[in-house]
């Protein structure tokens, strides 16, 4: 049972909704911040949401090695710092990092024990309502995440678990099994 776990599904299927729930339930549970370009939305902080930074700020990240992954996501740049999830790693805690499919798919490589769940939508009206409900991206930003959602819901099989987020107490319920079943084996 890896102490890394690793929440991947598309944009607006509820991931960041689930985990601050799951958070809540859970503070022994730490979850990676991650460096982004994207620019704030309204109400996000940084250093708590997100690091906010330029383009040219993380691509010195990435020379110097500070990543643990990143990857491109709708015109921006997306990464987890190395740092923080190294230090809980050796302290024994469980760190939970939301990234998207490309980043997975390094942490897979590099850390075959981690636990992946996929956050699947009921369907891809589901997905485009909860989007657009959300009101916090622009047209373009919210095209281009649902022509991602597509590749990222066809590769949900390379992951361990697959909940689909339709009820959202069932599949809060569904992660907090996945994590703790796993952990007593
Ligand atoms: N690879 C990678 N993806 C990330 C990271 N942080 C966030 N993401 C993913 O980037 C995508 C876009 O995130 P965001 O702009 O916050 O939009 P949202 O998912 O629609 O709320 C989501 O799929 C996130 O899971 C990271 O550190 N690395
Ligand atoms: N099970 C659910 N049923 C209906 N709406 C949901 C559910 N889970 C999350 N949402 C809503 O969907 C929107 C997107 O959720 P969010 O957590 O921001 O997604 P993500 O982090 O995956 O992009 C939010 O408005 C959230 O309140």
């Amino acid at each position: 049972m890896g102490a890394l776990i690793v929440l991947t599904g598309p944009s607006g299927v509820g991931k960041g909704t689930l985990l601050r729930s799951l958070i809540q339930r859970h503070s022994e549970l730490y979850l990676s911040i991650s460096v982004t370009t994207r620019s704030p939305r309204p109400g996000e902080v940084d250093g708590k949401n997100y690091y906010f930074v330029s383009r040219s700020a993380f691509e010195r990240m990435v020379a110097n090695g500070e990543l643990l992954e990143w990857a491109e996501f709708a015109g921006n740049l997306y990464g987890t710092p190395r740092q923080a999830v190294e230090e809980h790693i050796r302290d024994g805690r469980r760190i939970i990092l939301e990234i998207e499919l490309q980043g997975a798919r390094q942490i897979r490589k590099n850390f075959p024990d981690a636990l992946q769940i996929f956050i699947l939508p009921p369907s891809l009206l589901e997905l485009e309502y909860r989007i657009r409900s959300r009101a916090q991206d622009s047209e373009e930003a919210i095209t281009r995440r649902l022509q991602r959602a597509r590749t990222e819901i066809a590769a949900a099989d390379e992951f361990d678990i697959c909940i689909v987020n339709d009820d959202f107490a069932k599949a809060l319920d569904r992660i907090e099994t996945t994590l703790f079943a796993a952990a007593a084996c």
